[in-house]
């Protein structure tokens, strides 16, 4: 059995190698495989699918998505109960365009869920507490999805750093110390069908924040869109893009549709530091045109608030090996960042001042 094997363009890499601790030969070179697979994703793509239907039942998220769906059909004023505006400005909903990416408005809304803080403080940003709707299921369903994802970051980093990175024991203790109290996300969002006169996207062209992103999302195609700079192999591998983009930089947009028993995954811009540059964290963008309501559950796996990002021995090591001449990047607070990147989200935030 092969651990990857391309379709649509993006990698699809089973992690059942993975969850499996034995030391026979055919185990070992099992997760070789996965882990060597994880690392060409991310030099190539820094997207892919994760087949992760042995580590838990593919109905689980479905039924995330159907109390998702439950809750963005209640009134308008039913969903305003639970206005971030409550509470920090981050943890809670946010209405219908009220999320703003590239300075245009995004046609979703959204659910927001935070790790939860020891003294929570709806002054403070990020610092609130999280609201959960009254729907029966909804708390103990997420909260349990929320300890999954949890875990698949720690298992998949741990065996992918050391084998795919060629990190020492040592470097990945240092490198876990960073990310097992995670300040994990979590959002429930929900896209209408995109107007025709709507000046933007469902969710404009971004990277996202951290680490490692687990996003489950309706089977509907053509509506997550990942964006693949144009070299010669991408260029070859591309065979039905969307229509190539000029601008600062040529590339293609190709589709990231569901894919059964995989949540998609893509490495967030603190990966793009740790490894100085080695992988690189890629645009996306959500338009949703389908007649159909649309909604998706990214978990956004993240280093703990006050981690210390800063590029990885292995990954200078691996650059040094290659001969290239690369600046190191600069360290970074990960909740400095986040914070600078929260309060950007809103046209007016109450923190402007
Ligand atoms: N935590 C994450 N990645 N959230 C999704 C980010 C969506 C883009 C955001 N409005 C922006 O402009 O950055
Ligand atoms: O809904 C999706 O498919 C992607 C959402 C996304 O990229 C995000 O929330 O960061
Ligand atoms: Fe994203």
């Amino acid at each position: 059995m092969t651990s990857s094997r391309i379709s649509r363009h993006l990698p699809i890499i089973n992690i059942a190698s993975y969850l499996r601790t034995s030391q026979n030969p055919e185990d070992i070179a099992a997760r070789q495989a996965t882990s060597e697979a994880l690392h060409s994703a991310c030099l190539q793509f820094g997207f892919f699918y994760l087949d992760i239907s042995e580590y838990i039942d593919p109905g689980i998220p479905e039924e995330l998505a159907t109390l998702a769906h439950q809750f963005f059909a209640l009134p308008q004023e039913e969903k305003d109960k639970l206005s971030i505006s409550n509470q920090d400005n981050a943890r809670g909903y946010a209405r219908l365009k009220e999320n703003v990416t590239n300075g245009k408005a995004d046609n979703h809304e959204g659910l927001d869920f935070y790790r939860p803080v020891q003294d929570p403080d709806p002054r403070r940003p990020l610092w609130g507490e999280n609201q959960w709707p009254d729907l029966a299921g909804f708390k103990e369903k997420y909260e349990a999805w929320v300890q999954k994802m949890k875990d698949l970051g720690l298992i998949v980093s741990r065996r992918w750093m050391a084998i795919g990175l060629g990190m020492t024991p040592d470097e990945w203790q240092e490198l876990r110390s960073q990310v097992d109290d995670s300040f994990w996300v979590m959002r429930a969002i929900g896209y209408p069908p995109l107007p025709d006169d709507h000046d933007g996207f469902s969710c404009g062209a971004h990277k996202d924040y951290g680490c490692l992103t687990f996003l489950y999302a309706d089977p509907i195609p053509s509506a997550l869109q990942v964006f693949l700079r144009q070299t010669g192999s991408i260029a070859a591998a591309d065979a039905t893009g969307l229509p190539v983009e000029r601008g600062a930089e040529e590339g293609v947009w190709i589709n990231a549709d569901p894919i059964p028993g995989c949540v998609v995954c893509n490495i967030g811009e603190m990966w793009e530091v740790w490894t100085n540059g080695l992988y690189k964290s890629t645009l996306h963008r959500v338009i949703h045109r389908s007649s159909s309501y649309r909604v998706s559950v990214p978990f956004f796996f993240e280093p703990n608030f006050d981690s210390v990002v800063k590029p990885l021995a292995a990954a200078k090591r691996i650059q040094g090996a290659a001969g290239s001449v690369v600046p190191e990047k600069k360290p970074v607070v990960y909740g400095e960042f986040l914070l600078a990147k929260v309060g950007g989200n809103f046209a007016g935030g109450k923190y402007d001042d």
